[in-house]
């Protein structure tokens, strides 16, 4: 009885044992059924992929063949228009050789118009006037270009910014533009250093807002020289020529007007020594004179050269937000040239101002303060007196207001006066000067119209030595006159009542009327 209950027993434990066995491998039956059906729908989802994508890449096969098909029919077009355009291009050969003898002689006919447009404004007395449109400058990349040149005479002015402002023309006597060259500048300029030596007064002077390429033009570098560097080496060439049967002397002057004081750049200072005062004359033909400037007798390009580098050494420049290397003075560069003839003893004197004038600015535009601030409101200042005498010309008026200004003053015989003059308009092509650049071109198209009375300056050799003369003693009576206060009477009164030959400040109505 005992041995069968625990035979039960063992039986039960074994069963019990069994059970647990048998719900444990259930239990993992079920987990491998999940694993099972999770892998299937992997793999049934990759399988839809596959197909989504087979069936993506035979529709993009398609279409690639299509589009093949596509581009060889138009390839074979294309080699049908190619053919045609070859045979066009034989046909026009002969056309396209006559178009290029047109446009050669277009260039050359225009070459000629300009020569004898300029001859004709040199004997009208007319003011010339050259427009530069220098390239864009790193400053202003990324600046779209809104000034053209459309051809030799005429140039426009476009600001796309603007639909309803229809674009600008300007016409003047001569257009250069990001091509042109200083030689091809200097070409339009040469005949002007020949006139000099032939005894008349010629001025060439640079207009423009700052940073437009004034300095570039006048001066240039060592690299690409302006204009006053190879009119030095033209003059001697000139003055060689001459020299055959003529006496020559080449005497320069350089001063620069800053802050409306005349400043010589070729003296030397002497310590405890006051530099001269400079006085602006006119003689009796109308000549302008500075008095008591250091003159150098040069006598050859080289003496010429090494002077102008002196004066440019000592003139005034600083860096502002508008140019690097910004002018803050007018350059004034005076080379008189004296020619006896050895035979006739007639004496011929031309006297070639070139003149680089300081950059007019927007005072917001180049952010200057301080000391440039009161540089660049004296700038405006003098640039607005020219403007005004430029103004009172053209309007034919009675009086014309050259005394407001030393500028106006030096400039006097070469505006409305006796000299063959030119005048450079500088300009920058980029959208952001536009506003600058379109007063610019009007201001130098109002000073087209001006006319001046062009002599020559020749006198007998005794009326030449007795107008030094004059000249000498004249200076020793000014000398002798500052030294003993208002004791002396002034020259040509008597009575010492004349008003002094000083520029007035403000165009005062009260001052001594010149004749237009
Ligand atoms: N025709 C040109 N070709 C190449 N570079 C030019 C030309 N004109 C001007 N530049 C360059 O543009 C910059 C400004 O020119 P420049 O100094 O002559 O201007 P500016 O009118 O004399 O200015 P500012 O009135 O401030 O003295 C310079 O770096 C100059 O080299």
């Amino acid at each position: 009885m005992q041995r069968q209950a625990r035979e039960r027993e063992e039986t039960w434990n074994s069963l019990t044992e069994l059970r647990a066995q048998h719900t444990k491998l259930r239990e993992e039956c079920n987990k491998l059924a999940q694993e099972r059906q999770r892998a299937e729908a992997a793999v049934r989802e990759r399988e839809v992929a596959w197909e989504g994508a087979t069936k993506e890449q035979e529709l993009t096969a398609e279409k690639l063949e299509l589009d093949i098909v596509d581009l060889t029919t138009k390839v074979s077009d294309l080699n049908g228009v190619k053919e045609r355009a070859e045979v066009a291009e034989r046909l026009l050969e002969p056309y396209k050789k006559k178009t290029d003898e047109f446009a050669e002689a277009f260039a050359k006919e225009q070459v000629l118009r300009k020569r004898y447009h300029n001859q004709m404004q040199d004997m009208k007395g007319a003011i010339r006037v050259f427009a530069r449109i220098r390239p864009q400058v790193a400053r202003e990349a990324g600046d779209k270009v809104g000034v053209r040149k459309l051809d030799a005479f005429s140039m426009e002015v476009d600001d796309k910014r603007d639909v309803k402002q229809p674009a600008k023309n300007f016409n003047f006597d001569a257009i250069f533009d990001e091509h042109s060259t200083q030689e091809d500048v200097f070409a339009d300029c040469r005949a002007l250093v020949g006139s000099c030596v032939d005894g008349f007064n010629v001025t060439v002077f640079a207009y423009g807002q700052t940073g437009a390429g004034k300095t570039h033009t006048m001066y240039g570098s060592k690299d690409s020289p302006g204009l006053v560097p190879r009119a030095a080496d033209e003059l001697f060439e000139v003055v060689g020529r001459y020299s055959i049967d003529c006496q020559c002397r080449v005497i320069c002057a350089m001063f620069e007007l800053y802050r409306d004081e005349l400043v010589d750049l070729l003296v030397t200072k002497t310590k405890g020594k006051p530099p001269p005062v400079l006085e602006v004359k006119k003689d009796s033909r109308g000549t302008v004179k500075v008095e008591g400037a250091c003159e150098i007798e040069v006598h050859s390009p080289e003496e010429l050269l090494k002077a102008i580098a002196v004066g440019q050494d000592r003139r005034h420049v600083a860096s502002t937000k508008m140019n690097a290397d910004s002018s803050r003075s007018h350059l004034i560069f005076i080379v008189t040239v004296e020619v006896t003839n050895n035979k006739t003893k007639q004496v011929s004197t031309g006297k070639l101002t070139l003149c680089d004038l300081a950059g007019s600015e927007r005072l917001k535009k180049s952010e200057v303060t301080g000391e440039q601030l009161k540089e660049a409101t004296s700038i405006n200042k003098s640039l607005t007196a020219l403007g005004d005498v430029i103004e009172a010309l053209t309007k034919q008026a009675k009086h014309i207001p050259y005394r407001n200004h030393r500028l106006t003053q030096l400039l006097s015989d070469s505006l409305g006066g006796n000299a063959k003059t030119l005048m450079f308009v500088n300009c920058s092509p980029a959208f952001g000067n536009l506003e600058e650049t379109g007063s610019a071109l009007s201001y130098a198209a109002r000073a087209k119209l001006i006319m001046n009375k062009v002599e020559k300056n020749s006198d007998s050799q005794e009326v030449a030595r007795l107008k030094k003369v004059i000249q000498v003693m004249s200076n020793e009576l000014e000398q002798a006159r500052a030294n003993s206060g208002s004791a002396l009477p002034q020259l040509g009164d008597p009575e010492g009542n004349e008003e002094p030959d000083e520029p007035e400040e403000g165009g005062d109505e009260e001052e001594e009327e010149e004749d237009s």
